[in-house]
């Protein structure tokens, strides 16, 4: 018997371009190919750092949602704990590794697409948001990261070994199974959902898919 193929999955084949830009963006192209413009990379680490911090308190919200308006909070909450945890080691490795590369992240200023991006969050803590909603969001955020560095780490890719550690944050087989459970989450909130709720997160998806790739673009050189 064929597998049925979930809700998730159904919109990462039907939106696969944007997808595909989210997720093989050039920055990303650039660390596998081991061309990246270092000092892009900076501006991503910056800007990226300011992002993890607005993205806690997003996480805090979901964490919410789950605990009160989900059947099976207990599972929800322990996987979504796990995320806020794994954010705690990330705002830590962020500042390491800035000291690392001479970036100074008390001088940085968000720039216009992260202010944006972290705008769409703030909005999507609203408790008039859906659970379903949230936890859609959450687990393309976080897919987007695994997909986009393990893609640096495959056979073939020349990532420069100094941010081979960068990739390996989100690029690593335990990031990768986080987000599965993440996904699975949300496909089982999706399968009990109205349509107009389901209508809202795949709108909601493509949103965070565009804020990546606009995110991307910045550090490339963007606003
Ligand atoms: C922009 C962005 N998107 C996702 C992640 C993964 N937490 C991140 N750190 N930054």
């Amino acid at each position: 018997m064929e597998a049925k193929i979930t809700a998730t999955e159904t919109w990462r084949r039907k939106h696969r371009l944007l997808h595909a830009g989210a997720t093989r963006h050039p920055f990303i192209r650039g660390i596998r190919d081991g061309n990246i413009d270092i000092s892009a990379f900076k501006t991503w680490l910056g800007q990226d750092y300011m992002f993890v911090r607005a993205f806690v308190p997003f996480v805090a919200s979901v964490l919410t949602k789950a605990w009160k308006g989900s059947n099976d909070s207990d599972n929800d909450v322990e996987v979504i704990l796990g995320g806020m945890a794994a954010l705690n080691d990330e705002i830590s490795w962020f500042k390491k590794e800035a000291s690392k590369w001479g970036v100074q992240l008390s001088n940085i200023a968000p720039q216009k697409a992260n202010q944006e991006y972290c705008r769409f969050l703030e909005s999507l803590t609203s408790p008039e948001v859906e659970y379903t909603v949230a936890i859609v969001a959450f687990w393309v955020i976080e897919t987007v990261y695994q997909e986009s560095f393990a893609h640096c780490l495959e056979d073939g890719s020349k990532t420069p070994p100094e941010l081979k550690e960068t990739c390996q944050r989100w690029g690593n087989e335990g990031f990768r199974e986080y987000c599965n459970s993440l996904g699975k989450i949300a496909d089982r909130q999706l399968e009990k959902a109205s349509d107009d709720v389901i209508s809202k997160a795949e709108a909601t998806f493509l949103q965070v898919l565009e804020y990546e790739v606009n995110f991307w673009n910045m550090s490339h050189g963007g606003t």
